[in-house]
Order: structure tokens, then sequence, then C-alpha cells
């Protein structure tokens, strides 16, 4: 549904069966979280007829306009949505996203319906599971016209009451043929080995950023994937996460002030587990389709805010243990942290328009460096390092971006 949502769906009749009443309650309630009309129809012949009876039970809620049919057990994205939803339909018939490459590594060849189409034309030719001369695969997402539902009845009336019987009806008059979404993302979850394929794919969809450095990339991102898996199945919203990573930060904060190595030590680890945290926010709000800019400016502020607490702990820290030379130092620091930070988009603008690279040391290693120079009873040592790499790399940028 949110997926849907993201592509353009604006409202949603669910057909129930299997566990009917657990299965309205829960999205109707998603409906009212989503704020999207959700309609639930009931077939309560579910266990002794096929998918295209459940599709009939809609009709008198499909008869108006072009709809969008899936199978409550595929998971897609957003794009094909929005192709389809853009494509033209078949007059009375149907337009059925096919993988006509078929390189999608999570389709379970055994189970996956078949389609022979016209490569010229994108005419579906032949449609089933069993279907030995095929060459696309079914990804389970249509777009019908009101009339196909006319094709439906005419199947079920003459015996067969799967989708497919009704889709071969249409592609014997010419009004069903294929959208080609190969590439695209999309899973048949039929059991609980492709419910996990789905949720490591989901995941792996949700997780990096193109901006993201290789301290992100390769040491934060594969744990903060593994906590988004756990996060997921809870209520708690990208904003909530963004808060709570700034939380961690703030507490390791005030751990640092603590004048003895055990402080300054904690401090670290709650550093780097802010950062890793920090990625969180950002997998969440992918994963859900719950990316905002008020989302993306919360998040930006408090990273900033966190970063100025935990490199100006850092310097008042050495300033408890005798070391007043820190408090410029972290001055330095924390400048050169935030002034990063603000050109980040300026300078990947202007590289990508010059067509360089955009090597970028960023919050990721700058947490890091916190972080490891905690471990190592290091903090003047690791302010010094911070204030001269990122002042440093402040001024690389304005250099390689000049003229
Ligand atoms: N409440 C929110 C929070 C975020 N978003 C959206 O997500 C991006 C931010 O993406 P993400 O959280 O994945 O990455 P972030 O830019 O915060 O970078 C962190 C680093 O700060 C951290 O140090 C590192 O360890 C981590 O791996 C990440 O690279 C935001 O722009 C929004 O589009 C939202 O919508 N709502
Ligand atoms: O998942 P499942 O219900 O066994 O089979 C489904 C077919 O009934 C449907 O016609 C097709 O569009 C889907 O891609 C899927 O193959």
């Amino acid at each position: 549904m949110r997926t849907a949502m993201e592509g353009g769906v604006t409202g949603f009749v669910v057909v129930t069966g299997y566990q009917a009443e657990r299965v309205s309650t829960f999205v109707r309630a998603l409906g009212e979280r989503l704020q999207v009309e959700v309609t639930t129809v009931n077939n309560p012949d579910w266990e002794h007829r096929e998918n295209g009876y459940s599709l009939l039970c809609a009709r008198p809620y499909l008869q108006q306009a072009p709809f969008l049919l899936t199978m409550a057990d595929h998971l897609f994205e957003a794009d094909t949505v929005r192709r389809l939803l853009g494509a033209s339909l078949p007059e009375g018939g149907i337009l059925l996203a096919c993988d006509h490459h078929r390189c999608n590594p999570l389709v379970d060849l055994e189970d996956v319906t078949r389609v022979r189409v016209d490569t010229h034309s994108g005419a579906i030719q032949a449609i089933g599971k069993g279907l030995a001369d095929y060459n696309a695969f079914d990804t389970g997402l249509f777009l019908c016209a009101p009339g196909f539902l006319d094709r439906l009845q005419e199947a079920i009336d003459a015996g067969d009451s799967t989708l497919s019987g009704a889709v071969r009806r249409l592609a014997d008059q010419g009004q069903a043929r294929t959208l080609d979404v190969s590439g695209a993302f999309w899973i048949d979850v039929d059991d609980d080995a492709a419910f996990r394929r789905a949720e490591e794919a989901l995941l792996g969809l949700a997780r990096g950023k193109e901006r993201d450095g290789p301290v992100s990339r390769y040491l934060n991102r594969p744990l903060s994937a593994r906590l988004s898996k756990r996060l997921a199945y809870t209520g708690l919203t990208p904003n909530q996460i963004s808060l709570f990573s700034f939380g961690l930060s703030l507490l390791g904060a005030a751990l640092m002030l603590i004048p003895h190595y055990w402080g300054l030590l904690l401090g670290g680890i709650l550093a780097q587990g802010a950062s890793i945290v920090d990625g969180c926010d950002g997998e969440i709000a992918r994963l859900k389709h719950q990316q905002s800019d008020y989302g993306g400016w919360l998040d930006a502020v408090l990273d900033r805010y966190s970063d100025a607490l935990l490199l100006t702990a850092l310097a008042l820290h050495c300033w408890q243990i005798g070391t007043p030379a820190a408090i410029p130092i972290g001055f330095l620091a924390v400048t050169g942290a935030l002034v990063l930070s603000y050109t980040a988009d300026k300078y990947d603008g202007l590289m990508r328009d010059k067509g360089g690279s955009r090597f970028r040391l960023g919050r990721d290693l700058r947490l890091l460096v916190i972080a490891l120079g905690a471990l190592f009873n290091l903090p003047l040592t690791t302010l010094v390092v911070i204030a001269t790499t990122m002042n440093g790399e402040a001024i690389r940028r304005m250099v390689v971006c000049r003229g």
C-alpha cells in the first residue's frame, strides 16, 4: 500500500479471505495511518475458488475507472506503479507489468506465471504457470479497464476462475498487452524463504545513500541495516529515530565532560553508536516511504548540533585535565565540521557538473575518529586531527571547485 501510494495510487479495495477479520482490521488501521481510503470486501469462497473470483468480489467498486490490480503477496517498486498508471491501456483490456529479460534473481522459477509476448507489439499471446514457450515473467501488477471484469465473469462462468484465464480471453481479442519492467524490483512472497529474500531486498533498496562515506558504507551501514530490520516492525517513525540518535550524542557529550578516561571512553562509544543509529532514520524513511523534507531537515540540524556538542565536550574534557590549548583547537574543529556539512550540497552539485570525483570526508569519518580518539585516550590529538582534516577538506573543496 505504501509503495502503491508512492506510485500515485489514491485508494484501495482489499479482498480478504484467509483470516479475513484480522486482515481487514489491519488494512483499515493502516489506511487511517496513511490517510487513504481503504475498502475491504470478503470472498467467502476463498478456499475453493481461484484468485480471479476474488477480483470479481470487488467488482462493485471497480466499475468507474481503470484500476491497478496486484496480488496481496507481491512486492514491487513505486516506479513500476508510476509507469503503469502513466501507460496507455488497451480498450477494455489490461496492461501487465512483465519482466521481459527474466533477470530478477528473486523469482521462484517453479511458481512464476509465465507469459509469451509479441516483442514488437507487446501483445500477450499466452499466459500460465506451466507455459513451455514463454519469454517473460508476470510480475503480478496489472492496470485494468473496468471492461476486463466482463471477460473475467465469462471465464468464471466457463469454469476457469484463475486470473490468467481471464487474461487469456483478453489476449485472444488482442486486448492484453505488457509493460516491460525488466530490472525493476519485484517478488512473490509465497513462503518463508521468499519472505527472508524480500526482507533483505527491501533493506538493500533502503540502505545507503550516494553520499555515504567509506566508514558509513563499510562499517556503519551493515550495522544500521541489521538494526533497521528490527525497527521496521515497530511503529517508530524516522523522526523519532533521529531524535533518539541525537539523544545518544547528547549523552555521549555529557559523559565526555567527566574528567576521567572512562567518561571519555563511554562518550566515544556513544558517539559512534549515534552515528550508526543516524543511518536508521533514513533507512526506515526509505523503507516505509516516509521520507519528508521536514525529516531531512530535522536529521541535518540534529546532526550539526550533535557534532558541535561532541567536539565541544571533547575540548572541555581536555581543558579539565589541564590542556587549555584544546579550547581554540576545539573551536576550529567545530567550525570545520559545520562548514564541511554546510557546503556538502554545494560541493556535490559543482563536482557533479564538473564530472569530477566527489570524494568526501564526512560525518561518518568524523564520529569514528572521535570514538577511536576516546578509546586510545587521545582527546587533544583527536581535536587536532579533526580540526586540520575538516578545515583542510573545506579549503580543498574550494580549490577543486574554483573556476
Ligand atoms: N527523520 C528523518 C531522517 C531522515 N530522512 C531521510 O533520510 C535522509 C538521511 O539519510 P540517512 O539517515 O540514511 O543518512 P544521513 O544523511 O543521516 O547520514 C548518516 C551519517 O550522518 C552517519 O554518520 C553515518 O554513520 C550513517 O551511515 C549515515 O551516512 C534524509 O536526507 C531524508 O531524506 C527523513 O526523511 N526523515
Ligand atoms: O502467486 P500465485 O497466486 O501463485 O500466482 C499469481 C497468479 O495467480 C497471477 O495471475 C499472477 O499475475 C501473479 O504473478 C502470480 O503468479
